[in-house]
This record gives C-alpha cells, sequence and structure tokens, in this order.
C-alpha cells in the first residue's frame, strides 16, 4: 500500500500552506508522514509547486499532473496513482494532524472489496481519510475531465464503504479534527 498526503491546496481560510502549519515542534506534513509510514510501503506528498522545494529532499514528494493542476484533492490522488503503482492507496489530507497510527491501523484492517474506504460519523463525512483502489483510477480521471472535482459526488457514485469513525477510536470529534483555519481562530 503507498500513503498519500495531500498538501496540494491553498489554504485560503488558514491563511499559510497547512503543510508547514506546526502542532508542537511537527509540522502538518511530518506528523502525517510519520503515521503513514508504520503502514504503508512508500509515502508520497503530493503538493504544489511552490511547496515543492519546502520538503525535506529525502521525502518522495511530487506536483499534481500538469492536466489537473491545483483541481483539488481528487487530482492529487489520480497524480499520486499515476506516479506510483499499487493496488491500494492509504490517503490523508495534511490538515488532520490528531489522526494517529492507531487509528490507521484499525482502518487497514477494515475488510473490504469496495472500490474505496472512507470514513464518517454521525455529523460528518471524511472522504479524504481512506483507502483507495487503484480500480477508481479511470473514474477519477473522467470525473476530473468533465470538471466535477468533489471526492464525496465521486464516492457517494462508486462503491464506497464508510467506516464509522467510532469504530476506528472512541473521541473520532477530537481525533478528526480537520484544520482549515488556525487553532487559535476557531470559535469551538
Ligand atoms: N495535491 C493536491 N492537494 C489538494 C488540492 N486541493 C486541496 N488539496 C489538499 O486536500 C486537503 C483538503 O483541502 P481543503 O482544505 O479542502 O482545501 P485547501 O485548498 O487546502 O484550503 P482552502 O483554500 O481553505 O479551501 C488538504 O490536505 C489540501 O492540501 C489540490 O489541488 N491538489
Amino acid at each position: 500500500m503507498i500513503g498519500v498526503i495531500l498538501a496540494g491546496g491553498e489554504s485560503r481560510r488558514f491563511g499559510s500552506p497547512k503543510a508547514f502549519a506546526k502542532i508542537g515542534d511537527q509540522y502538518f506534513y511530518e506528523i502525517a508522514y510519520k503515521n503513514l509510514e508504520p503502514v504503508c510501503q512508500k509515502v508520497i506528498i503530493v503538493t504544489r509547486d511552490e511547496l515543492l522545494p519546502l520538503f525535506p529532499s529525502h521525502l518522495l514528494k511530487i506536483v499534481d499532473t500538469v492536466q489537473f493542476k491545483g483541481n483539488g484533492p481528487l487530482a492529487g490522488i489520480y497524480s499520486a496513482m499515476i506516479e506510483e503503482l499499487a493496488e491500494q492507496y492509504m490517503v490523508l489530507p495534511c490538515d488532520m494532524p490528531f489522526l494517529n497510527r492507531a487509528i490507521l491501523q484499525r482502518l487497514c484492517n477494515v475488510c473490504s472489496k469496495s472500490m474505496v474506504v472512507a470514513v464518517r460519523n454521525e455529523q460528518h463525512l471524511y472522504p479524504l481519510v481512506g483507502i483507495w483502489n487503484r480500480s477508481v483510477i479511470n473514474i477519477i480521471y473522467d470525473h476530473l475531465q468533465n470538471n466535477e472535482k468533489s471526492v464525496l459526488h465521486l464516492l457517494k457514485k462508486i462503491d464506497t464503504t464508510w467506516v464509522e469513525a467510532e469504530y476506528l477510536t472512541k473521541n473520532p470529534s477530537y481525533y478528526f479534527q480537520n484544520l482549515n483555519q488556525p487553532l487559535e481562530e476557531r470559535s469551538e
């Protein structure tokens, strides 16, 4: 399985590139990397041109394929699939820094033949945390060609297994926080 870190967004709401935001002394992308490393053979970061030189040289990193550059997370997933051949990809956004290895390990252990395994709870869907089978690549391509960028729309059309976040952790509202804004600016 290849780990895919989505780090090519514009971070407009956050105000600075989320991949390089920090919790303690760790960048968000480092946290995602460390979480994926134990469960994946290889981890690839999919980012944007201007951020590419900021990542350490020893890490595997690419930018979105030219054809779909900046077309959102689906473009990132597609680009990783083009770059690295594998049966399965574990996808993570760079902006969920409270996820941990144990949660990802439990996700890996979910037995499913679906094209995608993603996570949800009563309030939220987490379409960017999941395991994607390579068989979905042509469907992603068609979506992007038709200028359809929504990951959720795609997942609702295909065979997706939704794993309950409560099955992965006792406190999903903490561990599955999505930091679109800096922590200090959040109201909740
Ligand atoms: N490779 C790649 N990743 C993306 C792209 N757009 C978003 N992402 C990543 O997907 C995840 C979710 O992104 P969002 O928070 O929805 O979008 P964002 O552009 O980062 O932030 P906003 O500008 O505030 O919407 C983040 O990890 C982003 O880095 C893209 O075009 N290419």
